[in-house]
C-alpha cells in the first residue's frame, strides 16, 4: 500500500473502544472503598503507581491480602475501619475505586464522585465507570495492559498468561538501561524540539533497532559513556561489541531494508560539524554490515 504525506493512513477503527494511557499517580491520593479480594488487587495496582492510598472498609470484611497490605505498607496506606459515610470522604481525593458487595452504595459513591468530577471506577457496575482496569503484566518500567473493554475479563487474564510466556524476562531491564542512556544523552545534548531533538530520536531509534534487546541489558555506566563518546559524538551507532559488550547475533534479527532505511534517515540529519566524513564512513560500515548479515543469512 502506498502512502503519502497529503494522504496519511488513519485507523478505520475509530469508535467503540477506550483511551489507553499510563496514568501518573505519584503524589496523588486514591480512595479505595471496600476491602475484599477485588479491593486487594486495586491496592496493589495503585501502590505500584506510587500513589497514597486511603482504604475504607469494615475490618471484619477484609480479605487476607488487603490485611497484609494495610499491615506492611503503613507509610503508603491510611486505613479506616468503617463504612463509607458520605461526601466528606471524598475530600482531596484524586481518584476513587469502589469494590463493594453492595451495588446501591457503589452507585451512590459514583454519583458523589461525578458531582465533584473525581474519576471513579466501580468494580461491579461497568456502565458507571470512568475507566476500567485490565489484566497487567509488569516488569519494572515495562507495563502491558490487556483490555477487552468490559467484554470478557477472563479472556484478558488468559491472554496475560499467554503473552507473559512469550516474553524473555529481560525486557524490563533492557528498557531500564535504555532509559538511563536516554537521560544521559539528554544531559549531553540538551534541548526540546528542533534539530537536536530530531537527531536524538533518530540515534536512539537506530540503536534500539540494531542492538538485540537482550544486548541492551549490558548497558552499564562505562558502555554508556563509550556509546556517547564513540557513537553519538561521531554520528554513528557502534555495535555492542565495539563498546566492550558481548554480541548476540540472531538469525533474522534485522532485515537489510530496515537497516538501510534507518541508516539513511540518520545520515540525513545535520549536526554541528561536517557530515561528509561520518557519512562516508557510515556508508562503508553500513555496506560491510549488510554484507555480513547477507553472508550470515546464507550460511
Ligand atoms: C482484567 C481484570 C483486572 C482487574 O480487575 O484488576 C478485570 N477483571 C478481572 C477478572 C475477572 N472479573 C470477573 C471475572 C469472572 C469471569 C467473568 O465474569 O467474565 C474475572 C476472571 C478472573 O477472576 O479470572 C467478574 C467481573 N468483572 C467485572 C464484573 C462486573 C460486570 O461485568 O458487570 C464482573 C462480575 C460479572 C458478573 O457478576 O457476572 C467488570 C470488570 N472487570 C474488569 C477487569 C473490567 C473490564 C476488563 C476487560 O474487559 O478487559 C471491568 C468492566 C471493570 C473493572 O474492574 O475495572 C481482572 C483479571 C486480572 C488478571 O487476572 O490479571
Ligand atoms: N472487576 C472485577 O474484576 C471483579 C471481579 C470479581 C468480582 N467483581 C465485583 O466486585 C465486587 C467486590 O468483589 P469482592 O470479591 O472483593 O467482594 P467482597 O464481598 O469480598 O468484598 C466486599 C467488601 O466491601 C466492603 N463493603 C461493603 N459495603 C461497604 C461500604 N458501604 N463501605 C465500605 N466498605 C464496604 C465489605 O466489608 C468487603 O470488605 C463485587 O460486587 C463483585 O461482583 C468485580
Amino acid at each position: 500500500m502506498s502512502t503519502s504525506l497529503s494522504n496519511p493512513p488513519i485507523s478505520s477503527n475509530l469508535d467503540g473502544s477506550s483511551l489507553l494511557v499510563a496514568w501518573q499517580l505519584k503524589g496523588k491520593t486514591v480512595l479505595i472503598v471496600g476491602g475484599g479480594e477485588v479491593a486487594s488487587g486495586r491496592i496493589e495496582a495503585v501502590l505500584s503507581a506510587d500513589a497514597k492510598v486511603v482504604v475504607l472498609a469494615p475490618a471484619k470484611g477484609l480479605h487476607p491480602r488487603t490485611k497484609r497490605f494495610i499491615e506492611l505498607c503503613l507509610d503508603h496506606i491510611t486505613y479506616y475501619d468503617r463504612h463509607f459515610s458520605g461526601p466528606a470522604e471524598l475530600h482531596k481525593m484524586d481518584m476513587v475505586l469502589t469494590a463493594l458487595d453492595d451495588p446501591n452504595s457503589s452507585r451512590q459513591i459514583v454519583e458523589l464522585c461525578r458531582e465533584q468530577r473525581i474519576p471513579v471506577n466501580a468494580a461491579d457496575i461497568p456502565d458507571l465507570c470512568d475507566f476500567y482496569f485490565g489484566a497487567q503484566i509488569r516488569d519494572g518500567p515495562l507495563q502491558i495492559m490487556i483490555s477487552t473493554n468490559g467484554s470478557s475479563p477472563r479472556i484478558a487474564a488468559l491472554l496475560k498468561a499467554k503473552l507473559s510466556s512469550a516474553l524473555g524476562g529481560y525486557e524490563g531491564e533492557s528498557i531500564r538501561r535504555v532509559g538511563e542512556l536516554r537521560d544521559r544523552l539528554k544531559d549531553r545534548a540538551p534541548g526540546i524540539g528542533g534539530a537536536v531533538s530530531r537527531r536524538r530520536m533518530k540515534w536512539m531509534s537506530q540503536l534500539c533497532n540494531e542492538w538485540d534487546m537482550e544486548e541492551l541489558t549490558q548497558l552499564d555506566d562505562s558502555m554508556i559513556v563509550k556509546l556517547l563518546d564513540e557513537g553519538w559524538e561521531q554520528n554513528r551507532v557502534p555495535s555492542v561489541h565495539d563498546v566492550g559488550g558481548k554480541s548476540k547475533l540472531r538469525r533474522g534479527r534485522l532485515s537489510k531494508d530496515v537497516f538501510q532505511s534507518t541508516f539513511q534517515d540518520f545520515q540525513a540529519i545535520p549536526y554541528g560539524g561536517s557530515t561528509v566524513l561520518p557519512a562516508a564512513l557510515g556508508f562503508l560500515a553500513g555496506g560491510v554490515s549488510v554484507a555480513m548479515l547477507f553472508m550470515y543469512h546464507r550460511q
